[in-house]
């Protein structure tokens, strides 16, 4: 895992040419040779949790923000992420987002801009992947899984912007530890009605039509476009719980 504090020069991945990390552990379908290796692993995992939680262990009150890493600059949902990354700095959260571009950067960006705590939790992909510029704490994770779990334990709730397979990922892990209780008074919001609609509707009149899931599932979920609304949730739920 790599670091990065403040502006300046960005961390590289640290991987070998051609492969990642996480590559190496799944991908590795006919070679017993990794068998042998796979144990010496847990080593290299374990480290990544011991860093991921000595570094973030101080951090106050934040939120993830999750969406899109393909919209430019100019689109409209990148201007939503700008703020809300700044509303949630006014409101006393710190941001927490994947550190990559999209969404992720506009998030980082409105909460950097408006002088807020602005976290990048990047990870090593098989093409070159930076954290973006607006980030004043940074991590380069290894392993998905890891990130994944330090998203959900160092922030009090997530807010969603629209976006693709890996935004959907970081939602219905969140989903499925709230339904679970593995996670409890965790507020998710998913900002842009147009874009999320469909799926609601898709869950109301089929997972929960098939009775494969309930209304409360449904319910843990808040749809909005309205920025405000959205980190006033997050509010309340941290004034209810502390
Ligand atoms: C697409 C490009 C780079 C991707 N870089 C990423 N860096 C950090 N985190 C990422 C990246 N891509 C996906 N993620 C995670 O998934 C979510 C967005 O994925 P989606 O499929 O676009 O919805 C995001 O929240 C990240 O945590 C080259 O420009």
């Amino acid at each position: 895992m790599t670091r990065r504090s403040g502006p300046g020069p960005r961390p590289s991945a640290g991987r070998p040419e051609g492969s990642t990390t996480d590559q190496r552990l799944l991908d590795s379908r006919g070679d017993s040779g990794w068998v042998h290796t796979d144990p010496w692993r847990v080593l290299k995992i374990q480290a990544e949790f011991v860093e991921g939680f000595n570094d973030l262990a101080e951090i106050g009150p934040a939120i993830s923000v999750f969406g899109s890493a393909r919209i430019p600059a100019e689109h409209p949902a990148y201007d939503i992420g700008v703020r809300v990354g700044a509303a949630l700095t006014k409101a006393g959260f710190a941001v927490i987002t994947g550190g990559g571009p999209g969404a992720m950067e506009a998030a980082n960006r409105g909460a950097m801009e408006a002088g807020g705590e602005s976290i990048g939790l990047g990870i090593e992909l098989p093409w070159e992947a930076k954290l973006n510029d607006y980030i004043t704490f940074g991590l380069n994770f290894r392993y998905f899984f890891v990130r994944k779990m330090m998203f959900v334990k160092y922030s009090q709730g997530y807010i969603v912007l629209p976006g693709g397979l890996g935004t959907l990922d970081e939602l219905f892990e969140a989903m499925t530890l709230s339904q679970t209780l593995k996670i409890t008074q965790f507020p998710i919001v998913l900002m842009g009605t147009e874009h999320w609609r469909g799926l609601i509707e898709w869950m109301q009149g089929s997972m929960l039509e098939d009775a494969r899931i309930k209304q409360s599932d449904i319910d843990m979920l808040t749809l909005t476009d309205d920025v405000d609304e959205a980190v006033a949730l997050m509010v309340a739920a941290r004034d209810r719980h502390g």
